[in-house]
Order: structure tokens, then sequence, then C-alpha cells
């Protein structure tokens, strides 16, 4: 494997320690000033596919160790006998260079150097173990804080899907900018999926596929495209799309012709917004304003609030945010969540729409906010989305759509979402 690969797996390990002992989310520590700085960008990637695929099967790898271990290591061994652990059961790495990278990683290390032997013993018998027992394993549980409110919300039968679609991890979904998933499936040799998302099963290099340069798409997960599609914005229509960084639900509303102002607190996501408006030749007017402040000119017809959430709908992506995140972290965004809707329907003219969504799992974040804002606004009525491609166990009781990473899940799954369309009445 050499240098590189080397390169990669101390990298990897030093993500793994981020979130696991310092309960950082994997975004902070890749961003530019953070963990990876000095890599390069083929060893960039590999440190962080390894240290997801690793968080994605910690549960897993603990077990099989377990036999091996007469106790538990400390957590700086633990993490290297972890991370071979997957890389060889789960990514398929040739024993050989994997144990003996990772007797390298200890022997470099000053609370592991002396227990590098152990380290070689162990994983000895861990490459062992036969492909059939490893893929036997049941799929890591959420933990208790999450599994408990998805239980009470969804059910067990759901948490367990849940749990099988977070292990599977995610395919790569790609918004067509034209809108003509078809042709664009034929010309990558990918699915045409029926919301009109393009699914790759083997991604591979993003920027390197065709059609990246150019910005005929972008990538965005279908569930994610969802919203845009249901505001449905007419040509020229003004929108305001709020929330709007890193820009993916920009671009498609752009891309349909809107006339669209998009609205971030954060600059350095804008800037993200910008630079995907560029790559796709599309426009929209950018405000980087916290939008409990900012006002627009006049009430908009329709608009777009992508609340900043728990994103517990994105772990099959994000398998760090169950390590990162607990029930203290998230709660203070239900109340933001609550005065953003009532932000957004202050903006909202007479018979304009509202949709709301977020990439969550919990009711807090979805059926409970939409219920408790249509009681705070009396001039405010639900509307149930309509689209042949909404299928029917999607719509909730209140007329939005909740979706899961269960679902489709012979298609390759679908990240969590709720989604609501608010119309004001008059
Ligand atoms: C879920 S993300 C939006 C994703 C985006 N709509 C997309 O499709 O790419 C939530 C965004 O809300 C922004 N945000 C958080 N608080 C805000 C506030 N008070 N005003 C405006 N934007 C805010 C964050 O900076 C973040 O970019």
């Amino acid at each position: 494997m050499g240098e590189t690969g080397e390169n990669a797996r101390s990298a990897a390990l030093r993500l793994l320690a981020g979130v696991l002992d310092e309960r950082r989310t994997m975004a902070e520590l890749v961003a530019p000033d953070g963990l990876l700085g000095a890599l390069g960008p083929g060893d960039r990637a590999r440190a962080q596919r390894l240290a997801m695929a690793t968080l994605r099967h910690l549960e897993r790898a603990d077990r099989v160790l377990k036999p091996h271990l007469r106790k538990p290591p400390p957590p700086a061994l633990r993490h290297i006998l972890r991370l071979a652990t997957v890389e060889i059961l789960e990514e398929g790495a040739a024993p050989h260079g994997a144990v003996n990278a990772a007797v390298t990683l200890a022997r470099s290390g000053q609370r592991t150097q002396a227990m590098a032997g152990l380290v070689n013993a162990v994983l000895r018998n861990v490459a062992d173990t036969p492909p059939a027992e490893w893929q036997a394993q049941p799929p890591q549980r959420l933990p208790g804080w999450l599994r408990g409110r998805l239980d009470s919300a969804w059910g067990r039968a759901a948490v367990t899907g849940i749990e099988a679609a977070h292990a599977a991890g995610a395919p790569l979904d790609l918004t067509p900018k034209d809108g003509d998933a078809a042709a664009l499936a034929g010309l990558m040799g990918a699915v045409a999926l029926p919301t009109g998302s393009v699914r790759l099963a083997t991604p591979g290099q993003v920027s390197a596929l065709p059609g990246y340069a150019t910005g005929a798409w972008w990538v965005q997960d279908a569930a994610a495209a969802l919203p845009a599609k249901i505001l449905a914005p007419r040509l020229g229509e003004r929108v305001l799309d709020l929330c709007a960084a890193p820009g993916g639900k920009t671009l498609q509303l752009a891309a349909a012709g809107a006339q669209v102002t998009a609205v971030d607190v954060s600059a350095a996501r804008m800037a993200r917004v910008a630079e995907n408006l560029e790559r796709t030749g599309l426009t929209a007017e950018l405000v980087t304003a916290d939008l409990l402040d900012w006002t627009p000119p006049a009430p908009a017809q329709a608009i777009l609030l992508d609340a900043p959430c728990s994103a517990t709908g994105t772990i099959r992506r994000h398998p760090d945010l169950p390590f990162a995140k607990d029930a203290a972290t998230i709660k203070p965004l239900f109340a933001m969540q609550a005065q953003m809707i009532d932000r957004a329907l202050s903006m909202l003219a007479p018979g304009g729409r509202l949709v709301f969504c977020t990439c969550s799992l919990l009711p807090e974040e979805g059926e409970v906010q939409i219920e408790a804002a249509l009681a705070r606004h009396p001039g405010i009525a639900a509307r149930p989305p309509e689209a042949p491609w909404i299928e029917p166990h999607w719509r909730t009781a209140h007329g939005a759509l909740r979706l899961r990473p269960d679902f489709w899940a012979e298609r390759g799954g679908m990240d969590g979402f709720y989604i609501a369309c608010l119309v004001r009445i008059g």
C-alpha cells in the first residue's frame, strides 16, 4: 500500500478519535483548517471513506474483536483494531497489508507502541473470520436516545429497517438540470428514479463523471430533491429559498425557471451556493442574513424553508452523527424551527404556499412542528402535496410526506425527510 496508504490510515484514525472521543462531527474534522489539511485529495478521500466505514460498522467490529481480547483495550488501541477489522472484513483489504499497517500505526503512537505485538496477534485472528460470519452480524444499532424516540414514533420494525439502511450506506443520486432523468441515466449507465433523480450504484469520483464540468447535474439525494418539486414554481415566479446553502434546492428552483432569492446566515456556506450556481450556469439572488431578522421587499407567493435540524435522516451518509450528537445538542433546534416557520409565514402573500422540510426522522422536527404551526396560525391550512410519484405510505395523517431511509429498500433507500406544504388562505 506504500506511503499513501499509511498517511490515509493514520488520518482515518485521527478522524475516528475526533468523532468517538471528542464528539466532533466529520464535517468539522475535515473542514479546510481541520485534521486533513496536509493530505492530498486521494489520501483525504481514502481517510474519510475508511473512517466512515469504521463508524458505520463499529459495533460489528467490536463484536468480532471481543473474543480475541482478554480485557477492553485503551481507546487509542481499540480504534486501530476497529479500523483494521473493518478494512479487512468490510472493505476487502488484503489482510497481510492491513495487519502490517495497523502494527505500524500502533508502533508510531506513544500510547500504543508497547502493544504492537498484541495488534498483530489479534488482527491475524480477526482476518480468519469467515466472510459469512461477518455478513451475519446484525447492523449497528442507533444510540439509545435516538432509538427510543424512533421506536415510539415509527415502531420496532421501522427501526430495524432504518438500521439496515444505515449499514448499507447510500448510493449517489444526481438531479439533472434539464429534468431529463432518462437521458442522463442512459448516458451514465444509471437508473432513472420515478421522482426524477438519477441513481448510480457505483459512484466513483464525482468530478470525473460526464457532465460535471458543464454543470448538467448536481449531487442531491432523491428525497432531498422532493421539497422543491412539491413547491413546483412557475416560470418566472418569485421564490424565497430560506436556509438555502449549499444550494441543492436553489439550483432546482432556478433550473425550473423561478426568480430565486436564496437566504442563508452562513457566508462560508453561501460561497458554496455561488460556486454551485456558477458551475451549473444558473442564477439566483444571494442574501447572507439571519432569516429571523431579514424581511423581503414584498410578500412572496412561493417559499421553501429547509430548516436546520438534527439531520437524523442522513445517518446513512453521515454515520458520525449518532456519535457526535445527542438529545441535548439537538433540543434547542426545535424552538428555532418554530420561530423560523412563523417568520417564513410572515413573508407569505395571501394565496401563497410555503413548503417546510427537514432531513430529520424526529416528529418534533416535522409532524409536531406543523401541527403546532397550524394551531398558532388560523389563516394557514395544510395542502397535501400532489404528484404521480408520491407513494401512499409516504403520506401522514396531516397531509404531509414522511420519508424514511428504509423506504425504497429494493432501490437503495432514500434519506429521511419530512415535507409539508402550507397555504395562506385568502
Ligand atoms: C438543512 S441546511 C439547508 C440545505 C439547503 N437548503 C440545500 O438544499 O442545499 C440548513 C441551512 O440553514 C442555515 N441557517 C441556520 N440558521 C439560519 C438562520 N437563522 N437564518 C438563515 N439561515 C440559517 C444554515 O447555515 C444551513 O445552511
